[in-house]
């Protein structure tokens, strides 16, 4: 076993998470087939151990000195807190034991009269954790130890001493659910002597360090959690005196830095990429404790480009003359769960992006790299060369960033250019009143119908080139054709196409615009088993011409009803996929807008009356701090406006959010100024309603009136009463009826029984509207 203190040089590095799912999706294919009973319990265990000592063999190799473990998970991190601390909710309890896969399982996933945990993003990534649910005040108790586990089997199979991870005891709280301001000190009190036991049992086992992550220092803290983080870091610190503790931030700067810099820990990671100027300064401004390690996160865990070497080493440099070297800890910004597994099978597209990328594997190398560069800087001074690693990114960086796909969009004009104002929307209702005629309530979906198996397996034989281009939109047609009959048939008011021909959102249109690339390999969590490959933009993005013309005319042809046209937005186009960090993402989307403004102005001009652009994701990225969302609102905002700028005010403007504490953002929704907008009320029922009485919403609004994330299919009477408590909030004529989301993942029989009864709880709430 590598000792590492004095085997390694006398900068360390550090890791501070891996990815989990392995570099050909190893992991996602065991989950699904122990799911799926195609694979014993015995059998899956055994692989899922293997896959674990490679992914820590891998990790070794890099050569960081100190590897963390703990970090792997059989669905996400957060649940396995919520097994070991015995936080199971009663209605898994009777299902076995705390460490069983059976509870584990029903937690993530749900069974029969069990749903499952609640499951919300962390922090503003795209993917997910397993809500904790603390309400009744549950006393923590620590009932195995998978800290433990890893720590020795990382030891014993790997030869690694690592530093195992786990999330703070602040941060778990932060992110739970059940917990009020008035019982949140105590309920963090009450996780002490849990962590303690995690501590003790692995300090006992022979961890020198410990990485706590508290990624909730990064967002707004209240000033009087202060003195509670001192306390609780006091009390695991005083019950493990010879256990080294590093608290780990990161997705920022923190908050409160002068605090946080003296809590009574052994070392520090802060994020020196998306906190680097206030972190820096906060150093400069403090001072950082005699003997305190900083784990400097200077390579970008959330990106999949190379690093920066000049930026990161003038970095390094800076923080080395304000810290003692051999304080200093070179790591990732965060873990590298956000980041694919490796660059080594991608073959296929720009040879330019594809040489400017870097993967998990290959930040870890960079960390390795940058600690040797600034060890010979130190000792040899600024003109010593760069390491051929660092070199070979300056070059490739060099390459990406003259590459002539950017600089195109120069011509269309800055973010920065005024959008063109519509009528207000009194005005522009009355038009689209008189142009529609639809009912009161009007009936309508959010875009997507039932994708069954025929038209999944249809379109990867067209991909595979097995079907022909003819056959396939055949296919597509006669699926948009029968929907549009059994949409008219049930008194559905305004259609859908049915976005039969995609996939993903953001994918399929990324596709359709110039200024993307796609990577082979490139997969991320994004919540359990099921991983996403987001698209990379690299160039700017700009119009290749019509997206969805086609589509949306031959479904309007079929019928006298308004068809809506369907679009991703700005926001969700960026949020969903990876883009450079050297162009601000308010320029990006920006851009996105405009290429999707052409499409917008093609639709109205072929005659398509309805055009729905779907933000999704526009709470999803917010900034960690509310003092930085006025001006994210705003150029967010601006770019939807800028998507549909130069539309006449007889067309009406959909919008459609899911995903999002609606009461937040009301602003930035009423800025958007779209006609109409659908929202997402299952999981925010209640606090939906209470928003909208408090602030009203003048345009059109939609509140879904159905769960679309189950295959229950809601009686009419249970509509009926959604429709009901919306009108207590939402005039008559400025209410729409519509599920909470697209239909895609949903089966035919149930989507179609779903909207027969949607439409009837619309015609009887008509009916008592007009008896009122
Ligand atoms: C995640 S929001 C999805 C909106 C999209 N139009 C759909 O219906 O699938
Ligand atoms: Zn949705």
């Amino acid at each position: 076993m590598k000792d590492v203190d004095t085997a390694m040089a006398i900068i360390s590095t550090a890791g501070v998470g891996y990815p989990r799912i392995g570099e050909n999706r190893e992991w996602k294919k065991l989950l699904e087939e122990f799911w799926g009973g195609k694979r014993d319990e015995e059998s899956f265990q055994k692989e899922i151990r293997e896959l674990r000592i490679r992914r820590l063999l891998r990790q070794k190799k890099s050569g960081v000195a100190w590897v963390p473990s703990g970090d792997f998970t059989l669905y996400d991190s957060v649940l396995d807190h919520v097994a070991a601390f015995d936080l199971i909710p009663d209605r898994f309890r009777h299902l076995g034991a705390n460490d069983s896969l059976a509870v584990y399982f029903a937690m993530a996933r749900g069974i029969e009269g069990a749903p499952a945990c609640e499951m919300t993003k962390w922090f503003d990534t795209n993917y997910h954790y397993l809500v904790p649910e603390l309400a009744g005040q549950p006393k923590p108790k620590l009932v195995f130890n998978p800290w433990l586990d890893a720590f020795t089997e990382a030891k014993r199979e790997a030869g690694l001493l690592t530093r195992p991870v786990l999330i703070g005891p602040y941060t778990l709280v932060r992110l739970a659910k059940g917990v009020s301001s008035e019982n949140f000190a105590e309920l963090v009190r009450s996780f002490i002597p849990a962590y303690n036991t995690v501590l003790e049992e692995l300090a006992k086992a022979g961890a020198g360090w410990v990485q706590i992550d508290e990624p909730s220092l990064v967002t707004d803290v209240p000033e009087e959690h202060l003195a509670l983080l001192t306390e609780i870091y006091g009390a695991l610190k005083s019950s493990n005196p010879k256990l080294l503790i590093h608290l780990q931030t990161y997705f920022g700067a923190v908050e409160h830095p002068e605090a946080v810099f003296s809590l009574p820990v052994d070392g520090i990671g802060l994020d020196f990429v998306r906190g680097k100027i206030d972190n820096l300064d906060a150093i400069k401004k403090f001072g950082w404790t005699k003997g305190k390690k900083l784990g400097a996160g200077v390579v970008n865990g959330r990106s999949i480009w190379r690093v920066d070497p000049d930026q990161a080493l003038g970095l390094l440099e800076e923080l080395a003359s304000l810290i003692p070297a051999e304080q200093l800890i070179i790591q990732p910004s965060s873990s590298l769960l956000h980041s694919p597994v490796s660059v080594n099978v991608e073959v296929s597209g720009d040879a330019v992006v594809r040489g400017a990328l870097a993967f998990a594997d290959q930040k870890l190398e960079e960390v390795v790299a940058l600690s040797e560069a600034l060890e010979a800087r130190l000792n040899g001074g600024a003109a010593t060369a760069l390491p051929a690693r660092l070199e070979e990114n300056r070059i490739a960086l060099a390459a990406l960033r003259s590459h002539p796909a950017r600089h195109r969009a120069a011509a269309q004009g800055s973010s920065e250019e005024s959008i063109a104002e519509r009528s207000p929307f009194a005005e522009r209702h009355a038009l689209q009143l008189s142009r529609f005629k639809l009912p009161l309530l009007p009936t309508t979906t959010i875009g997507s119908l039932p994708q069954t198996a025929d038209i999944r397996k249809a379109r990867l034989e067209w991909r595979r080139g097995k079907l022909s281009d003819d056959a396939y939109r055949q296919l597509l047609q006669e699926r948009t054709e029968l929907w549009i009959r059994r949409q008219e048939e049930y008194g559905i008011d305004v259609l859908v196409h049915g976005e039969f021909e995609r996939t993903d959102m953001v994918e399929h249109f990324a596709h359709l615009l110039d200024g993307y690339h796609f990577t082979t390999n490139g997969w991320v969590q994004s919540y359990g088993s099921r991983c996403v490959k987001p698209p990379v933009i690299y160039g700017d993005v700009m119009d290749r011409g019509a997206m969805t013309l086609e589509d949306t005319l031959y479904a309007q042809s079929l019928t006298d009803r308004p068809v809506k046209g369907m679009l991703t937005g700005p926001i969700t186009m960026l949020a969903w996929s990876f883009y450079r960090d050297d162009i601000s993402p308010k320029e990006i989307a920006d851009q996105i807008a405009r290429a999707l403004d052409a499409e917008v102005l093609r639709l109205e001009a072929a005659g398509i009356g309805m055009i729905q652009v779907d933000e999704p994701a526009l709470r999803e990225i917010a900034p960690l701090k509310h003092r930085e969302w006025p001006e994210y609102l705003e150029w967010s905002v601006n770019a939807f406006r800028r998507s549909v700028a130069g539309v006449r005010d007889e067309t009406q403007i959909h919008t459609h959010m899911c995903y999002c504490d609606y009461h937040e953002i009301i602003g930035a929704v009423e800025a958007m100024d779209a006609d109409v907008i659908s929202l997402e009320t299952s999981r925010s029922h209640g606090s939906l309603i209470h928003a909208l009485e408090h602030q009203p919403y003048a345009n059109g609004i939609g509140l879904g009136v159905y769960d679309i994330h189950s295959p229950v299919v809601p009686e009419t009477e249970t509509m009926l009463a959604v429709i009901r408590d919306s009108l207590a909030v939402v005039p008559a004529d400025r209410l729409w009826v519509n599920p909470d989301c697209g239909l895609k993942t949903r089966g035919e029989p149930e989507t179609i029984e779903a909207l027969k009864r949607m439409a009837e709880a619309a015609v009887l709430a008509r009916a008592e509207l007009a008896n009122a």
